[in-house]
């Protein structure tokens, strides 16, 4: 029998004390990312140059990865601040952003992946590529669905002794033992640039929150996205008023309405 993850809960323990979040994330991803971040409490530094991100990270309450625009500057910039993040025992989050493109990509990630995530997020098709698994995936977008990742998730989880979240029409998450669905969000969310970008620096703040319970706030930070999607996409006339609606959604979306409207269920 797997608990309920109390999410109200751990969204005002987020906002009560909103949580420093060093995110090294692509270039289309900047601004929505932090824009998104600031909306759902968090507070969010973009720092990525190797000679600071190792310093940054020693302070920050946890640290995300993302490789989608990906060169050998930031690549060190990155590994800097993951080997610090480790050092200090502050967990952080990869998002293998098409990994499989190419060769300087994959060789990145194998390298991320040696320095033990706390939690990988990613679309169906960039988990399913992590296990050597056949992905449709084009560029930075998935071409499957999330239950054909959903072992993969698992055999990665296991064999790395992290969480992952694979997100699509319904999230999975697992740690390799136990695993959880989240479903609602919107349609619209995959017609937007770096929405899932975005999610995964917020699971690095839900993360910091709860550095115990990786498992807990990353269904914490999807329920979040589900509700906020959910809610914000009944409203939109299309993907431009869907992104700001979004926003507000997201900055008033409070800890009952999010108990009350979240569907997690055990997977
Ligand atoms: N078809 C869909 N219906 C509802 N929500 C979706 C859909 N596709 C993606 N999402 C949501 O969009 C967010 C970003 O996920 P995803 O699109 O999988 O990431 P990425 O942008 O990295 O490919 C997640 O919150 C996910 O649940
Ligand atoms: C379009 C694009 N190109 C390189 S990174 C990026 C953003 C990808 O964002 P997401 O993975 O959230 O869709
Ligand atoms: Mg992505």
């Amino acid at each position: 029998m797997q608990d309920q993850v109390n999410l109200g809960a751990l969204l005002d323990a987020m906002r009560g004390n909103p949580p420093l979040v060093q995110c090294i994330t692509n270039f289309v991803a900047m601004n929505i990312a932090a824009n998104v971040m600031l909306a759902a409490g968090a507070s969010p530094a973009m720092v990525h140059a190797e000679e600071e991100a190792g310093e940054f990270a020693a302070i920050s309450g946890a640290l995300t990865v993302n490789i989608g625009t990906l060169s050998p500057g930031w690549l060190a910039g990155m590994l800097a601040a993951v080997r610090s993040a480790n050092h200090a025992g502050k967990p952080w989050v990869l998002d293998p952003v098409a990994h499989y493109a190419t060769a300087f990509r994959r060789k990145a990630v194998a390298q991320l992946l040696e320095l033990r995530p706390t939690i990988i997020r990613g679309n169906a098709s960039e988990i399913i590529a992590l296990t050597g698994g056949n992905s449709g995936g084009q560029g930075v977008d998935s071409r499957d669905p999330v239950d054909m990742a959903e072992d993969s998730a698992r055999q990665l989880a296991s064999r790395h002794g992290c969480v992952v979240a694979v997100t699509g029409a319904t999230d999975f998450v697992t740690d390799g033992h136990k695993a959880q669905r989240v479903e609602g969000g919107s349609p619209l969310m995959p017609r937007i640039t770096a929405l899932g970008c975005s999610l995964t620096c917020l699971v690095g703040a839900f993360a910091a929150t709860a550095p115990g319970n990786p498992f807990d706030a990353t269904v914490a930070a999807l329920a979040v996205f589900a509700v906020a999607g959910e809610q914000a996409g009944a409203a939109a006339d299309g993907p431009g008023s869907f992104s700001w609606r979004f926003l507000d959604v997201l900055a008033t979306l409070d800890a009952e309405t999010l108990t009350a409207k979240a569907r997690v269920v055990v997977a």
